[in-house]
């Protein structure tokens, strides 16, 4: 490919029952009009089935097979022209309608986006909803696309953020059920995710002093010790470490009454302690356009902020404005990185290796 031409992205259909197909479209052709020539797009699916998808959402659209020996753009007579790098489905897919047979098809396109951002075919990639639920059921362990990428990239930790509403609220945990919230935050688990969300923001979201408030995990922040003493075995110790080596890190602050403007405006991104802490909040600020992203990763990977929608699949309803927003995202976030590398090179300053 012309070294002019930007690396396509990968877009991971995601579950075929489900919105992934339509919103992954629709998403798509709206990028492509928008930004012709910019960065394109390369759907990983069913080629037929996305064909059927486009023709019961009566978009005017075509369909290429993606070559990597033969670099496509979205020039401006092109736009209405979708590229798929098929992943053939392993049964026949109804809207609506879960099936483990196609839990293995869901898994391949994200191996199949996985293989070319190895083989440098694309800059990053986004992905549409999976049904985690229905992958298990198939008997295949999967608990989010999170900890699937980052064990597919021998990644020891990653850290689940989402942007949106005006916000950036990461995680200390993913997809870890409450119960065992407590004993997941420790000292070295918690330093390493901090670690992690200065640097990807430094370096993917080019912000040179990220401003970071870090909520507390128990009610009022443990009340001096008084609900809980994770805020002073763990937290605070933490925060500290990272006050002396000079980062703008604060907290802990009680989670339910951090999430105010007072607080927002002077910083960056807030770390809450886990899912449903901090998620519940963004939702109900940008639900329909904020982005997931990965940090910690080697590679770029974002998503959208909603599930499959099963109950929508097939009326041509669904919102494609968080997959569009992931699309932006990830494009936006290759390159910072980009240019971040540039500077490195130039500066010969040494980064942690993403
Ligand atoms: N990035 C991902 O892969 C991802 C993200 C979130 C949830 N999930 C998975 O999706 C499955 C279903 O999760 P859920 O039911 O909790 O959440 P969901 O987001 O699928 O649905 C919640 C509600 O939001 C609505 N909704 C979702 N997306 C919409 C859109 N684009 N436009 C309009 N309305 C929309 C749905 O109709 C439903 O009423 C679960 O297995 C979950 O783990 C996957
Ligand atoms: N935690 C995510 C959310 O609430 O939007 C969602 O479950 C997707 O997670 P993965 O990106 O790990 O699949």
């Amino acid at each position: 490919m012309d070294s002019n031409t930007p690396l396509p992205l990968a877009l991971t259909t995601g579950e075929p029952a489900g919105i992934g197909a339509e919103v992954s479209l629709r998403a798509a052709l709206q990028w492509q009009n928008q930004t012709p020539s910019l960065t394109p797009l390369v759907l990983m699916g069913d080629y037929d089935f996305l064909i059927a998808t486009a023709r019961n959402m009566a978009l005017d659209v075509q369909f290429r097979h993606y070559d990597a020996n033969a670099p496509f753009t979205h020039t401006q007579d092109a736009t209405q022209i979708i590229q798929v790098a098929h992943v053939p489905l392993r049964a026949p897919a109804t809207a609506g309608q879960l099936s483990t047979a196609n839990a293995p098809h869901v898994l391949e396109l994200l191996d199949t986006a996985l293989n070319g951002i190895a083989s440098q075919q694309f800059s990053g990639m986004v992905t549409a909803p999976v049904h985690k639920g229905i992958i298990n059921d198939a008997g295949i362990a999967f608990t989010g696309h999170t900890e699937y990428l980052a064990d597919k990239t021998q990644t020891d930790q990653v850290v689940m953020m989402l942007a949106g509403g005006g916000m950036r609220v990461a995680l200390a945990t993913t997809h870890v059920p409450l119960k065992l919230i407590s004993d997941a935050i420790t000292i070295p688990s918690l330093t390493r995710t901090l670690d992690i969300l200065l640097h990807d923001l430094t370096v993917k979201f080019n912000i040179a002093q990220p401003r970071v408030l870090v909520t507390g995990l128990n009610p009022h922040a443990g009340e001096g010790g008084h609900m809980g003493m994770e805020e002073i075995d763990v937290i605070t110790p933490v925060i500290q470490s990272f006050q002396q080596r000079g980062h703008d890190v604060r907290g802990p602050y009680p989670a339910d009454t951090l999430f105010q403007p007072h607080y927002l405006n002077d910083a960056d991104a807030v770390l809450a302690m886990y899912h449903d802490q901090g998620l519940p909040v963004l939702k109900y600020a940008s639900f329909g356009h904020g982005v997931n992203i990965t940090l910690g990763l080697p590679i770029i990977r974002t998503s959208v902020d909603h599930g499959t929608a099963i109950d929508l699949a097939g009326k041509n309803t669904a919102d494609a404005g968080s997959m569009f927003a992931a699309i932006q995202c990830a494009h936006d976030m290759v390159h910072a990185s980009h240019m971040n590398a540039a500077v490195n090179t130039q500066t010969n300053v040494s980064t942690r290796k993403i």
